[in-house]
């Protein structure tokens, strides 16, 4: 699904958050949004699920308006999966039905019945057991997510983003609370599902293994290209920058 965004400018409370936001992202592309805290990435991905109806600008994700009619967002929200940085799980249900909530539009009444009593209807068997494998959540499946640790949670939100396929796919700091091995799984999962991918991270590491990498300052957009090496981080953020993207 390709992305295009132009001058958009969002602001809560008479402070400015996105100043004139510029983004066209290809189908297929894959992109990091770099940037210390408060510099406005989650709020980009917010405007582009139309979860923020930017005061300026123009948005369209695979054509569509996101801030348009209520039909069109939900047509371009089920191509999309989100992984939210404090997941929004369902507490006092299993990682299970967490994870095959995501496509609970497509359920037929047998299917509700199923998932309702613990079950897996038949043609997400074979999806969830793929993800559940390499996200090493097997185990975890049928525990009520209140009772799993944070990167648990966290590896269970990234399975309920991929069931469905989506053609796009927006990770808000997707890997932070995952240990480096689970990490690197998650990222390379996302990055080889096909989907068009935007991932948040303040992390330059995380930010150089993608082929562009998008630099957020103060809602503005001030590097966009190869993965920037340290000076350039320096130059772009100053002191700003936290150690993590100096490293
Ligand atoms: N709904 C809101 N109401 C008021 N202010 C908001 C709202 N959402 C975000 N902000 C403010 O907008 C600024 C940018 O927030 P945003 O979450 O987009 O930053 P970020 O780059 O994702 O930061 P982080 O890495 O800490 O998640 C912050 O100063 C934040 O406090």
């Amino acid at each position: 699904m390709g992305l295009e965004l132009s001058g958009v400018r969002v602001g809560f409370a008479g402070r400015s958050v996105l100043d004139g936001v510029s983004l066209s992202v290809a189908p297929g592309e894959q992109v990091a949004l770099l940037g210390p805290s408060g510099a406005g990435k989650t709020t980009l991905l917010r405007v582009v699920v139309g979860a923020v109806t930017p005061a300026g600008g123009t948005v369209r994700a695979d054509g569509t308006d996101p801030s348009g009619s209520r039909a069109d967002l939900t047509r371009l929200r089920r191509s999309i999966g989100c992984v939210r940085q404090r997941d929004d799980l369902v507490n006092g249900l299993t990682a299970r039905t967490n994870i095959l909530a995501a496509a609970a539009h497509e359920w037929r009444i047998g299917e509700w019945v199923a998932v309702l009593m613990g079950g897996v209807p038949r043609r997400f068997a074979e999806r969830l057991a793929e993800l559940a494998r390499r996200h090493d959540i097997e185990a975890l499946l049928p525990a009520r997510v209140e009772r799993l640790s944070g990167g648990e949670r966290q590896r269970v939100a990234l399975a309920r983003a991929l069931l469905t396929r989506p053609r796009l796919i927006l990770a808000d700091e997707c890997t932070s609370g995952l240990d480096p091995v689970r990490a690197a799984v998650a990222l390379d999962h996302l990055k080889h599902s096909g989907a068009t991918l935007l991932a948040t991270t303040h992390d330059l590491s995380v930010a150089r293994s993608f082929d562009r990498v998008v630099a957020l300052r103060d809602g503005k957009i001030v590097f966009d290209g190869k993965p920037p090496d340290a000076e350039e981080i320096e130059r772009i953020y100053g002191r700003s920058a936290p150690e993590e993207m100096l490293a």
